[in-house]
């Protein structure tokens, strides 16, 4: 997951292979609590791993079900039901932002009985539970809004039992502000109904309804049959009871699904079959699978069997559209960012719910589908959008998400403009709600528009390159690539085959194939960790010897280039702006005083405990310069149009920021 604190996406050309989503978050979630409330043991497979999933384990476990995660698997999980058995009271639950755990909880706990206060993130306490609550006092239970009235958090008051419930009229609740209301009810009231009939009855107009479709489908896999009469009432028939059905498979989400559709759809064609979306099919459970539906009446080229789909551009532009969009509340934010792509304005209607979920939605979309160039009009429960004038009207924008993982998701997808202008995605790390992966599994399929961005940060030894590439990777979110390493490692795996050390060709040969792989810091050579090894003074005096070499050169540039990846590289070394990034945006020359680098290094070696004398040290760094600066292939130098940066009076820190600086002053927002 990305933790930085925005992320510049550059433009993108197409995608590409084979895409494997995280579980349905509204699957994993019912199924969570379906087995929570059931007897028996149900493990769970293919499980949603997030920030809504965790919260509601959480809960389970401090309910006091048994919750055991499969081992080394994130997305298997095992739990052994209440089965009837009271929870652990008092309880405090913190169910961050999930809409799917708070409303079905508070149901489900109020019918529990016990003592329960239930409490989310600032936003979840401005997200309506009002009529839910009010559909539960009506039937006996006891809640009270602790904050304002009407919202979260609340606490369920029953330490002395569940009293008599007032179950002789339908249980009745408004449906037209969330379908997690009736919801809620559906899961909770087979507590309830093992010695009679309980029915609930909708007012308003029911939203949402395909939600109501994913309820029912997984109550009948526990056992419960639900009669439904339209979408206004729902018979709970006597005698139901929960039942394990042992193991659940979560098939993948839909709505995530809706933005590698899109994708597909924005793909430029090249030819390939398109994107494959593996996990869910036209056949899936989930309501969104509808937005192929949306998706193809805007001429998206979308295919599908059971458990995969394939998405590629169709018609081109993609078509405008006007669409009610009730019944896929959640994917229609992807339509919104597809209607830039569109012939003409698109109209999405039917959306009010937009605007108490994770953000007021149809604000936030207003405003920064407005930054990219489009001309949108905002209504109570529409949206009215009129994409950029083609490239002429695209502007490069930096999104603001306000903390909804989908305006993070939906953001990336104006990276496929026409005028290949980079987005920048302000706190990225907003999917880990439903998709903590998302931009990773993006960039694994993505193709870029132009050469991915690189940073080139050369200079002599020991003048802090290493620590300045890594810290500038870290708050870029980008890839590190430490050049000497490659270097060192061919001078490793040259001495552990036997390779010798003048033998140009043979070195060339091993360099080029070298199983080299970089991972959390860590560098793993043919599966071996070798990070320390790396590091020994043999290992550098080895890699040297051989760097010279101009056949070694060349083979492990190939393997430099091809560190490239999106988002981005920052490379560290000797000719990385001279040699092998020729090209790249940003080129800096890191230097320090021969002085400072020899204190430098002799604290380095003072912290292992060696000993050292500081005037021998600055002169050996001096003669290494000369040598470095002197020798024919690749000497070390600055490139023509890199910046000059003397740290040897800055902090780390002061390093980063100038580097940053500059990088900023190059970028279109
Ligand atoms: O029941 C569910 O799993 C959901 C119902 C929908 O909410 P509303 O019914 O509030 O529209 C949807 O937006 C949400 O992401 C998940
Ligand atoms: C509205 C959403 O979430 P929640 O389940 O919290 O309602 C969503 O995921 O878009």
């Amino acid at each position: 997951m990305f933790t930085t604190e925005f992320l510049d996406v550059p433009a993108l050309r197409a995608v590409q292979g084979r895409v494997r989503l995280p579980g349905s978050k509204s699957i994993s979630n019912r199924v969570l609590l379906l087995a929570a409330l059931s007897e028996g043991a149900t493990r769970v497979r293919g499980l949603l791993d997030s920030d809504d999933t965790r919260v509601m384990l959480q809960a389970l476990a401090q309910m006091g079900c048994g919750v055991r995660r499969a081992d080394g698997r994130a997305d298997e999980v095992l739990i052994e039901g209440l089965g009837g058995r009271a929870p652990a009271s008092p309880t405090r639950l913190f169910l961050g932002n999930a809409g799917t755990a708070m409303r079905p909880l508070t149901a489900a706990l109020a019918l529990l009985g016990g003592e329960h206060e239930l409490s989310g993130v600032a936003r979840m306490h401005e997200r309506p539970i009002g009529d839910l609550v009010a559909a539960l006092r009506r039937l006996g239970c006891r809640i009270e809004e602790l904050g304002q009235p009407g919202f979260p958090p609340l606490r369920i008051a029953e330490a002395a039992g569940v009293p008599p419930l007032a179950l002789d009229a339908p249980v009745r609740v408004r449906g037209d502000v969330s379908s997690q209301f009736l919801t809620a009810l559906l899961l909770a009231l087979p507590l309830a109904a093992r010695e009679r009939e309980v029915t609930v009855q909708v007012e308003g107009e029911l939203i949402s309804r395909p939600y109501i479709h994913i309820t029912l489908a997984l109550l009948e896999r526990f056992g419960v049959a639900v009669q439904r009469q339209g979408w206004e009432r729902f018979v709970i028939p006597e005698g139901s009871r929960y039942q394990s059905p042992g193991e659940v498979l979560v098939e993948a989400d839909a709505s995530s699904a809706s933005y590698f559709i899109a994708a597909g759809a924005l793909s430029a064609p090249e030819g390939g079959e398109g994107l494959v979306i593996e996990g869910l099919g036209l056949d899936a459970v989930q309501g969104d699978i509808r937005f192929v539906e949306a998706a193809r009446l805007m001429g998206a080229d979308v295919q599908g069997g059971s458990g995969w789909l394939r998405a590629r551009r169709g018609a081109w532009p993609l078509k405008a559209v006007d669409l009610d969009c009730n019944h896929i509340p959640d994917a229609a934010m992807t339509l919104a960012m597809m209607a830039l792509y569109a012939d003409g304005p698109s109209t999405l209607r039917n959306i009010a719910s937009w605007r108490v979920k994770e953000t007021d939605r149809i604000a936030a979309m207003t405003a920064e589908l407005r930054k990219l160039g489009a001309a949108v009009e905002e209504g109570a429960d529409f949206i009215r959008i009129t994409p950029p004038a083609l490239a002429g009207g695209w502007r490069a924008a930096s999104i603001c998400t306000y903390d909804d993982h989908r305006m993070a998701m939906c953001a990336s997808l104006a990276a496929f403009n026409p005028a290949a202008l980079p987005v920048r995605v302000q706190d990225p790390k907003c999917v880990a709600k439903t998709f903590p992966d998302y931009f990773e599994t993006l960039f694994a399929a993505a193709r870029p528009a132009r050469a991915v961005p690189v940073i080139c940060i050369d200079g002599p030894t020991a003048s802090g390159k290493g620590t300045l590439a890594a810290a500038l990777a870290a708050r870029l979110g980008w890839h590190y690539l430490d050049s000497g390493a490659l270097y060192r490692a061919t001078a490793l795996a040259a001495r552990q085959a036997g390779v010798a050390l003048d033998d140009e060709a043979a070195l060339a040969r091993l360099a080029a194939a070298l199983p080299l792989r970089f991972e959390a810091g860590r560098v793993w050579l043919d599966g071996r960790d070798v990070s320390e090894a790396l590091r020994s003074e043999q290992t550098g005096m080895d890699a040297s010897a051989l760097a010279p070499l101009p056949a070694v050169r060349a083979a492990l540039l190939n393997l430099q280039r091809g560190m490239a990846r999106l988002p981005g590289l920052v490379a560290d070394g000797r000719d990385m702006g001279t040699v092998v990034f020729a090209d790249a945006p940003l080129k800096v020359f890191l230097t320090a005083s021969a002085e400072t680098r020899a204190e430098r290094r002799y604290k380095q070696l003072a912290a292992k405990g060696i000993s050292a004398n500081i005037a021998r040290l600055r002169d050996d760094l001096q003669a290494r310069d000369a040598r470095d600066a002197s020798r024919a292939a690749a000497p070390l130098k600055a490139a023509q149009d890199a910046l000059a940066l003397d740290n040897s009076c800055l902090s780390i820190e002061q390093s980063v920021q100038q580097v940053l600086d500059w990088w900023q002053d190059r970028q279109p927002f």
